[in-house]
């Protein structure tokens, strides 16, 4: 299912944090979200899973304004792994997981065959089967948690998913295993990223946000330029062919940043950046 957000505008303690925002991921592609601290990307996935509402603009669900939907029709359609990774769930492993069937069960109504599946399928694919299962929510590692969270979202079954930062806290075979499962559920997704090497791998759309506005959109290749990274983050990078994959590599330069262009004649560069060898 095709999402569209259009023109949107969000407020938070009375401060316009986006405006004008325009973004999709068309049905079955992953998009991601990019830009630097604060550049206002939680503020548009937070308003796509309906925590916060617009000021103006809206979010179109498969050609439905999300507004028209109830709350049951929106967590069937859309699941959310939020950034906020709550760890006062005095539950175990399976009952966090087995709450993402609760849009499609009357109140206190027993599991039945089906949940039962698609909680244990979804708790395989995070790698939390077997004995992890009953293991107490609270007591579990920052990345054990965010993979149950994803666990819980797979197990709404819904047709986009939301996901803020998914692989925060996961070690790199975590941060692996977890883009390859998204890539193989061929599901729309939206996601935001801060691994910029892995948004070029992983999605089929980025678009940047930068002081609450989207400023460029399109393929990972069209998007992440030497210079929209100098722009944006302020960083200076040269932009390669992955040996391995042949997606684009961003080579940073970790010894200099690049203040912006203020007087017309090129970015300024701080640090002590030096050639290789
Ligand atoms: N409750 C709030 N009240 C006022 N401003 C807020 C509130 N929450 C966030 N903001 C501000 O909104 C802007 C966008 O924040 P947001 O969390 O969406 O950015 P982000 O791109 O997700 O950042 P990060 O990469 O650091 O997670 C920031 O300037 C932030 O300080």
């Amino acid at each position: 299912m095709r999402i569209a957000v259009e023109d949107l505008a969000v407020a938070l303690s009375g401060r316009t944090v986006v405006s004008g925002v325009d973004l999709i991921a068309e049905e079955g592609e992953i998009a991601g979200l990019v830009g630097p601290n604060g550049s206002g990307k939680s503020t548009v996935l937070r308003t796509v899973y309906r925590h916060l509402a617009p000021r103006a603009g809206r979010v179109l669900v498969g050609g439905t304004d999300l507004r028209a939907l109830s709350p049951v029709e929106s967590a069937r359609r859309i699941a959310a792994l939020p950034q906020e990774r709550g760890s006062d769930f005095e539950l175990t492993v399976r009952e966090v997981v087995a709450m993402g069937r609760t849009p499609y069960k009357r109140a206190f109504a027993a599991d039945d065959d089906t949940d039962r599946e698609v909680v244990g399928r979804a708790l395989e694919q995070v790698g939390m089967a077997g004995s992890h299962r009953w293991r107490r929510f609270s007591a579990l590692s920052g990345g054990e948690r965010q993979r149950v969270l994803l666990a819980r979202a797979l197990a709404q079954a819904p047709d986009v998913l939301v996901l803020d930062e998914p692989t925060n806290h996961l070690d790199v075979r975590h941060q692996v295993e977890l883009l390859t499962l998204l890539r193989r559920q061929r599901r729309t997704t939206l996601l935001a990223l801060h691994d910029l090497n892995a948004a070029a791998s992983v999605c089929d759309r980025l678009h940047v946000l930068h002081d609450g506005a989207v400023v460029a959109s399109g393929t990972p290749r069209e998007v992440l330029t030497a210079d929209l990274l100098a722009e944006v983050f302020g960083v200076r990078a040269a932009v390669v062919r992955h040996p391995l994959t042949g997606d684009p590599l961003i080579a940073f330069d970790h010894r200099a940043t690049v203040r912006g262009d203020r007087d017309g004649d090129g970015p300024e560069l701080t640090g002590t950046p030096t050639g290789p060898g």
